[in-house]
């Protein structure tokens, strides 16, 4: 046989070199019509396999990017590869292997969960009709919706209706799924059913890109993250490493805060903010063991001294000096 392959060619194209990322941007830019800059010089790089949280508040060009990214919309300048192919001239061959959730799912209320799956199965030209009952039951299932498969999607919740999207995005197997903040307007435990349902999709290996303005929920399920502010990227890496990037906070507690805050002071301790009985600051770059014993030596009675790791939080209030607006 040779350098015969059984391949379409169409999955052949798709097929990323090893380690290329699934998706990767280079100054990709868009500027609305209105003249609104939504994007700005962007250069994102999403590993394969990862779970990639794209964070930024509202109105920070998250939406902007990922229509961008899935072919909807032309970037003003700039490149975009997913999965190894340009954007938006590859559309076409790429988008069959993506499964997408933008801004909702479009259901028909008047059909049964079940029979709006049918409905997008046999929309779907590759979709073997033969098989599409299988097919839909096992995505059904996949989300936790077999129970509740026969009831109209009106009468689903707003969680159940995400849920069903995302069965309808899993209908065929995906290298890549682009979630637009896949839990707004979700209580706490829609919340936690969707964040279970990314862990699980991305432990057989799918890489998943989910975009959100909760801080929360990507240092929850993402291994990796991008910060978005104004169109801007501010920063991207592993989470663990941008929580690394910031610096932790010293906290002593103690029945003598003033004091204690008077000498973390002068042992050059940033920042020192008392309340009760706990004492905080940015810890200075020296042995902390000799501040530990400046307090004791000054006749501070030290019942903690502990260095808090830090958040994500901190990582994005240390970039950019403001707090993150969980707002809205
Ligand atoms: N079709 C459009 N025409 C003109 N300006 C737009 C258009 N769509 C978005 N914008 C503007 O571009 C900027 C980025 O919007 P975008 O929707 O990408 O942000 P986002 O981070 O996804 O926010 P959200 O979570 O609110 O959707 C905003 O200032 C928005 O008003």
């Amino acid at each position: 046989m040779g350098e015969v392959s059984a391949e379409e060619p169409e999955q052949r194209e798709t097929r990323a070199e090893p380690g290329e990322p699934v998706i990767a941007t280079h100054a990709l830019t868009k500027r609305y019509r209105g003249g609104q800059l939504a994007v700005d010089g962007l250069d994102l790089t999403v590993p394969a396999g990862s779970v990639f949280g794209f964070l930024g508040p509202n109105g920070s060009g998250k939406t902007t990017t990922i229509r961008m990214l899935m072919g909807l919309i032309e970037p003003t300048s700039g490149t975009a590869r997913v999965l190894g192919q340009p954007m938006p001239r590859a559309t076409r061959a790429v988008l069959p292997h993506v499964g997408a959730l933008i801004e909702g799912p479009a259901l028909y209320g008047f059909l049964s969960g079940r029979d709006n799956l049918i409905r997008y199965d046999s929309a779907d030209p590759a979709a073997d009709p033969r098989t599409r009952r299988v097919r839909v039951a096992s995505a059904l299932d996949r989300v936790g919706l077999t129970a509740a498969a026969g009831k109209k999607a009106k009468a689903y919740s707003l969680g159940m209706k995400q849920r069903l999207g995302l069965a309808a995005a899993l209908l065929q197997p995906r290298r890549l799924l682009v979630l637009d903040e896949p839990t707004n307007g979700l209580d706490p435990q829609g919340m936690r059913e969707i964040r279970a349902l990314v862990r699980e999709l991305a432990s057989d290996g799918t890489t998943v890109f989910l975009s959100s303005h909760l801080l929360d929920e990507i240092a929850q399920v993402c291994t990796h993250a991008a910060v978005m502010a104004q169109g801007r990227l501010i920063t991207q890496g592993p989470v663990a490493e941008l929580s690394a990037g910031a610096r932790g906070r010293l906290v002593v507690t103690t029945p003598d805060p003033a004091e204690a805050a008077r000498i973390l002071k002068e042992q050059g301790v940033a920042d020192v903010v008392v309340t009760d009985d706990r004492v905080m600051g940015e810890p200075p770059d020296r042995d902390l063991a000799e501040v530990n014993a400046a307090l004791v030596t000054a006749g501070v009675r030290v019942r903690g001294f502990m260095v808090e790791r830090a958040s994500l939080e901190d990582a994005f209030v240390a970039l950019t000096g403001e707090g993150f607006d969980v707002a809205g």
